[in-house]
């Protein structure tokens, strides 16, 4: 079987990182690619890495240059996707890895990105209880943002077992990449190099309704969430902390190897600490998780790449469900390290 691929935004981060996943996926052929303001470039002068399709053109992101695929990876800014969508029939799978489809609550997305709400899609993180199902035969998907990956896998196990309270508070240190190739002035190369700074403090990163979302579905009843992201001078990356009041004893190790035992891409280490660079460009996910007997806490440290399991390789995994092919298809879980 030959799937044909389009990718609009294939100039930016999140573009370039499914383009490296599908340059080594047995099933895929590349068609179109393009971009905002690059288009009509050469895609070798934004993705170096990519030397097979260094030659290509970067057309307009149209549904007109998108149509004609079999999939069509959407790594856009958000509010793009609907127009596009709308445009592309229900036999073309639209997997968007911006935020538009992730929020079930019209009024949580204004609040929180303002506008009118685009709809929601089955959500592309398939570890999360319930959402394998949906995303089988979807025709439509919405990629999890790289917080709520992170955030939502290291608290699922603990709030579905019921051994914590529903209140939970989540730190997670960020590489820059996170932010796309756009610039911004706090991600200046002179004010991110050897400094780490907290920013969207108080509860009011975008990402917060999201993680409370995945949460609460889990939990079966509303769950508080303290969310801060910490902005590291590192390009990949995501290490966060989760924490939240014990409910009644149980032995973490087995509620969390239990919980994963049968995912292909969440690893409960048992004898390390997750870390970033062993996740690099590997769609795992590594997680462990503890408890803290003075402070009467659970603790769980997950770590992954923003950009393949948080990004392009969650898109593709949802990809490989929603087609009937083997989840693991093209992913990697073999990470860089140092
Ligand atoms: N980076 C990450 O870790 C994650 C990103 N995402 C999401 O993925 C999407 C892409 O993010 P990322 O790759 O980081 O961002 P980048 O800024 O790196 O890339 C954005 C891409 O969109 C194109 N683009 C920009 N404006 C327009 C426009 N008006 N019309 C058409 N194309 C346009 C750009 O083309 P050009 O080069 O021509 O400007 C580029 O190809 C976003 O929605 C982001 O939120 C989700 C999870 C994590
Ligand atoms: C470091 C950094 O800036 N990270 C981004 C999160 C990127 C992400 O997941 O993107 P979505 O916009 O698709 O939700 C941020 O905090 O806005």
């Amino acid at each position: 079987m030959t799937i044909r691929i389009a990718v609009g935004g294939a100039s930016g981060y999140a573009g370039g990182e499914l383009l490296r996943l599908l340059l080594g996926h047995p099933e895929v052929e590349i068609g179109a690619l393009t971009a905002g303001g690059n288009a009509g470039t050469a895609l070798g002068a934004h993705q170096p890495h990519l030397l097979p399709l260094a030659d290509r053109v970067l057309a307009e992101t149209t549904a007109e240059q998108l149509s004609g695929h079999d999939v069509v990876f959407l790594a856009l800014p958000h509010g793009h996707s609907a127009e596009i969508a709308a445009r592309l029939g229900q036999d073309t799978l639209v997997v968007d890895c911006g935020a538009d489809h992730r929020l079930e609550n019209g009024e949580d997305w204004t609040r929180w990105y303002g506008g009118e709400h685009a709809g929601t899609w089955p959500y592309g993180l398939p570890e999360l209880p319930g959402h394998r199902a949906k995303l089988r035969n979807a025709t439509r998907i919405a990629v999890p943002g790289c917080y709520p990956t992170g955030a939502s896998l290291a608290l699922a196990p603990a709030l579905a077992a019921g051994m914590v309270e529903p209140d939970v508070v989540i730190v997670s240190v960020s590489g820059t990449s996170g932010a796309g190739k756009s610039l911004k002035p706090h991600l200046l190369g002179s004010e991110v190099m050897g400094s780490a700074s907290a920013y969207g403090v108080g509860g009011t990163h975008r990402h917060t309704p999201e993680i409370a979302q995945n949460l609460g579905k889990v939990a079966g009843e509303q769950v508080a969430v303290s969310f801060t992201p910490v902005l590291a001078p590192m390009p990949r990356g995501i290490l966060t902390t989760a924490s939240a009041p014990l409910k009644h004893d149980a032995d973490p190790d087995e509620v969390y190897r239990k919980a994963y035992a049968d995912e292909p891409f969440v690893h409960v280490l048992e004898n390390a600490w997750p870390a970033t660079a062993a996740t690099l460009g590997s769609n795992a996910v590594q997680l462990r998780a503890t408890v803290d007997r003075d402070a009467g806490r659970l603790v769980v440290v997950a770590a992954l790449d923003n950009l393949t399991k948080g990004t392009a390789g969650a898109a593709v995994q949802s990809m490989n469900i929603a087609l009937g092919l083997p989840e693991t298809t093209g992913l990697s879980t073999v990470g860089v390290a140092p």
